[in-house]
């Protein structure tokens, strides 16, 4: 175990930690940002990806549920709604981030139904958004605020997607991105927050730990999620049986 470290200190630890391990470093994203992935692929990382667009306001939630500051209940009710909506849209109209996500993989020409239903993800993406969830259900609430300390870096990989795909992919608009244009100044906001009240509460050197070990466990649940893409629809192509196959969507089997 390190020494106790002054707050500004575990600062500089933290973004270190992002600095080597946050998925822009990841290949995947490396191909993704730079025009080398086929549409199939593309495809599969939007489909794969709204699984973890949908658990994040759930472990949003599961935190607020465990929550007895009302200040940092507050704090994290804002979240829910970027991620949910607020309903103001009309009724039935989702106006939120996840719903925002639907008409990237609308733009994308994906089945909407067949998206929502989870059922064509890779089955690590799903292991790896449950785990996230579990997390922030069970460890200390200092942890689960910790987990979401990815978003620190968030902002300057959304700048390079946003620019790489629109520069390199003919089917990709600003349109179809729209997602994205909200997630820089919420997720500064969001981590801004995080980051103070880590800074705030991990008082010693064993919460100062458990809050580093938080970050890289959400690296990992990032990462890993990266790799089952790349080891799925890239040059291997080991697409394990039930997931999403180009070219063969959603015509699929219904019920298996
Ligand atoms: O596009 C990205 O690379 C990226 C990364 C992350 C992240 O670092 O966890 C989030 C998001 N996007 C995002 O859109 C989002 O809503 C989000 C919520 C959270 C979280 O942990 O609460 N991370 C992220």
């Amino acid at each position: 175990m390190t020494a106790l470290l002054s707050p500004d200190e575990l600062e500089a630890r933290l973004r270190d930690i992002g600095a080597t391990r946050y998925h822009n470093l990841h290949p995947f994203h490396r191909r993704l940002h730079s025009g080398q992935c086929t549409l199939g692929e593309v495809q599969a990382w939007a489909l794969n990806r709204y699984v973890y667009q949908a658990c994040i306001p759930i472990k949003d939630a599961s935190l607020i549920a465990r929550c007895d500051d009302p200040a940092l209940r507050r704090e994290w009710r804002r979240r829910l709604a970027d991620h949910d909506g607020t309903g103001q849209a009309g009724p039935g109209e989702a106006d939120g981030g996840v719903a925002r996500w639907l008409k990237l993989t609308d733009g994308l020409g994906l089945d909407r139904e067949a998206v929502i239903s989870q059922r064509y993800a890779l089955p690590a993406t799903r292991y790896a958004a449950q785990a996230y969830v579990q997390f922030v259900r069970e460890r200390t609430l200092l942890e689960a605020v910790a987990s979401s300390l990815t978003e620190l870096f968030s902002p300057q990989i959304i700048g390079e997607r946003v620019a790489g795909m629109l520069a390199n992919y003919s089917y990709v608009t600003k349109e179809t991105l729209a997602y994205f244009d909200k997630r820089p100044p919420q997720a500064k906001q969001d981590s801004d927050y995080a980051l103070d009240y880590c800074k705030r509460h991990a008082r010693t050197a064993e919460q100062q730990h458990a809050v580093m070990e938080a970050l890289h466990f959400k690296c990992d649940v990032l990462w890993t999620m990266l790799d089952a893409l790349e080891h799925a629809y890239g040059e291997e192509g080991h697409i394990p049986p039930r997931a999403f196959r180009p070219g063969q969507f959603p015509a699929l089997p219904r019920n298996d």
